[in-house]
This record gives structure tokens, C-alpha cells and sequence, in this order.
């Protein structure tokens, strides 16, 4: 992976702002990357509603009440099962031009200027959508929102792991295909997420070869549901660039050497973690432990509305609930730049931006 280091280290600026500007102005004032967030997961809860009455959607809850109380979730696979659930609300190409500008919006809302972005075309054209519908959609709301506010997205395009009753290999080459054959620029990576208990990562080597010599990156979800072995496997068997989650390589003391020696990164995302119950609290989330173990991580809101947070709200409890400091906190928001795969030029700007944000938030306050 690539690191570099640009002037000053962000952190020490970061210390200096303590004590004269608020956690909430520290955060917004971070220009922000986000490397791991669903597009289907993204839906807002007015959104799921309107959708879901406009289509006449059974099982979909009515009130935004019954909706916060639907996601409660007991365990990772009932969360999926809701997941499965509320995409259906999902039908045309307004629809997905919908979702896709109001999530890159809310994005810019929150000072993020990129986001690498998973969605799941299976799951749609299973249900009889054409891919060139989701893909117009999906690729005219992100063009809206960049148009509106600067905000940059990319796609990410998913094998959903244990879906019911179809052939993951088949449903692995059409994702590949989806890419390559109707994604064009907008889309830089493979991902495979969903159940990973039962679904074993070798598998999907072919895939992933495919996807790579297209020139997409290797993005699987790995070490979030199941342990070490998934991680391995996603490094050895399908290149990964960067893991999906990866927490439970804590339990691998020769993982955390090799993902440490190969600098490959992390894509956290606590408040996800513990919504579908992998990690019980804030207290016992491992991410101060990667860090202190050396490894490349950041962090991200995966679903956000489905998981009650934003990206904002993921720094905000990395300052106050896992007791992460401002410096660490800002080389989080650095180390989502470097993980990145935007041109070094684009890191560089975004990095110095970051760098005189703070340096502004410190100064400036104080003088
Ligand atoms: O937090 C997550 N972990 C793993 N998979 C997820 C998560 N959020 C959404 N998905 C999605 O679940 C789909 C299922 O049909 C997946 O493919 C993936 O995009």
C-alpha cells in the first residue's frame, strides 16, 4: 500500500486545538474520507417510508417509530434479513437517483469530499431491475450531488454472501460482469460482503482475478462475523487491497505481523460492530488495539441510518467512547486519505487541507 507523509504530522496540530474548540467543531472542521459505507444501507428513514408506500412494499414498518424499533437488531444475520427486506423498497431509476444523491449529500453535509461506496446489483436485478436502470440511477444522483457540492463518489460493486437459494459462483462472475460491462469509471473495486459464516473466501479466487485484471481492487468483507481464516484467505487467495472490518484478526498474532508488514488497512466501523452485536460496547471495541498493534486503520459508518450514526458520529465516539485523542483521532481522518484510491495528487491536496483545518481550528480560536 502506498504511505506517505506530507509536512507536518496532523496529530500535533490536532493536540493544540484541545481546550479551545469543541469535539463537534474539532470533527466538521476535518475535511473527511469514508472507505466503508453501503449505498442500500444508507437509506434514510423518511426515504424507506416514502418508497415504501409510493410501491404499496409489504413488511415494511410505516412509522418512522416502528422503523427505529425494526432495527433493532438481535444478531448479524437478523440485521442481513432486514437488509434483504428494505432494499425491496428500491424499484426504478428515480429510485436509485434518489438514494444515491441524498447519501452523497449527506456526505457533503458532514465535510466528507469522497466516498468509495458498496452496492449490491444483484439483489436488485434478482428482483427483475435491469442493471443499466440501477447503474443510470445510481451514477445520475452522485453526479447531481458532486454537481451541487464537490462531493466525490466511487463504487464498490458486492458479492452478497449468503443469499437463499442461489449459486454464489454464478452470482460472483455477474458481479464482476455488472463492473466491467456497465460500471465504466465509476466503479474501482470488488467487494463481497453479507453472511461470511458458510461462505469461504477462496471461493470467489476467480472472481477476484477477473476483477483485478480489469483493474478494480480487491475489497472483501473479511473478519467481522468469522476469524482469522477469512482474513487470510482474502489476502492470499483474492489480493485484497483493503479488509472489510477485519477486527477478528486480534485473535491471530502472525495476522496482525502480516497485515502490519504489508501495511494492508482496515475499514473499521465501530458503532456497526456493535449494532449487530459482534462487539458488546464501546469499552471492549478493539480499534485503540489496532491502532497500538501498528496497523493501518480507519474509520466508517457502513449503514448509518440502519446503525442510528454517520460518519461524524463515528469520530465523535472515537474521541469520547473508545478514548481515542484528538492527535489519533485526526491520523484516523489521514490514514482514510491514504487508504484511499485517489490519485496522490488528490491525497496530497486532501491532505494538506486537512492539515490547515486544524491548524486554522488551533490558531484561529486561540489568537
Ligand atoms: O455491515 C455489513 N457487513 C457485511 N455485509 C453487509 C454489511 N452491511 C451491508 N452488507 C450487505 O449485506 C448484503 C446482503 O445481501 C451484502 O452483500 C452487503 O452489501
Amino acid at each position: 500500500m502506498t504511505e506517505m507523509t506530507t509536512g507536518p504530522a496532523v496529530g500535533a496540530l490536532a493536540e493544540a486545538t484541545v481546550g479551545i474548540a469543541g469535539d463537534e467543531a474539532f470533527v466538521d472542521a476535518l475535511p473527511k474520507v469514508e472507505l466503508h459505507v453501503h449505498l442500500e444501507g444508507s437509506m434514510l428513514p423518511g426515504t424507506v417510508l416514502a418508497l415504501a408506500r409510493r410501491h404499496q412494499v409489504e413488511d415494511i414498518p410505516t412509522t418512522e417509530t416502528a422503523l427505529a424499533d425494526w432495527y433493532a437488531f438481535k444478531d448479524f444475520d437478523h440485521f442481513l434479513r432486514v437488509y434483504r427486506t428494505a432494499v425491496q423498497v428500491l424499484r426504478d431509476e428515480d429510485d436509485f437517483a434518489l438514494l444515491a444523491r441524498e447519501t452523497a449529500l449527506g456526505l457533503a453535509a458532514q465535510n466528507v469530499r469522497y466516498a468509495e461506496m458498496y452496492f449490491t446489483p444483484f439483489i436488485h436485478t434478482r428482483r427483475g431491475i435491469p442493471i443499466d436502470e440501477v447503474f443510470a440511477g445510481i451514477n445520475r444522483g452522485r453526479l447531481e450531488a458532486q454537481e451541487a457540492t464537490g462531493v466525490e463518489i466511487r463504487w464498490i460493486t458486492d458479492i452478497p454472501g449468503g443469499l437463499p437459494g442461489v449459486d454464489i459462483l454464478a452470482v460472483a462472475d455477474l458481479t464482476v460482469q455488472f463492473a466491467v460491462e456497465h460500471g465504466g469509471d465509476s466503479v474501482i473495486g470488488l467487494g463481497v460482503g453479507g453472511a461470511e459464516v458458510g461462505v469461504p473466501r477462496p471461493q470467489f479466487a476467480r472472481a477476484f482475478g477477473a476483477a483485478r485484471e480489469a483493474g478494480l481492487r480487491s475489497l472483501p468483507h473479511a473478519g467481522e462475523t468469522t476469524g482469522p481464516r477469512t482474513i487470510w484467505d482474502s489476502i492470499d487467495e483474492l489480493g485484497a487491497d483493503r479488509i472489510g472490518h477485519g477486527i477478528r484478526c486480534l485473535d491471530d498474532p502472525a495476522l496482525v505481523a502480516r497485515l502490519r508488514a504489508d501495511r494492508i488497512p482496515l475499514d473499521v466501523s465501530p458503532t456497526s460492530n456493535l449494532r449487530t452485536g459482534v462487539v458488546a460496547d464501546y469499552p471492549s471495541h478493539p480499534l485503540p488495539t489496532l491502532i497500538a498493534e501498528g496497523l493501518a486503520v480507519s474509520i466508517n459508518s457502513d449503514d448509518p441510518p440502519m446503525f442510528g450514526t454517520t460518519l461524524r458520529d463515528e469520530y465523535l465516539h472515537a474521541l469520547r467512547d473508545l478514548g481515542l485523542s484528538r492527535a489519533a483521532v485526526a491520523e484516523l481522518a489521514a490514514a482514510a486519505v491514504r487508504h484511499s484510491f485517489l490519485p496522490e495528487y488528490r491525497k496530497n491536496v486532501l491532505l494538506a487541507e486537512q492539515q490547515a483545518a486544524v491548524a486554522a481550528l488551533a490558531g484561529g480560536a486561540g489568537g
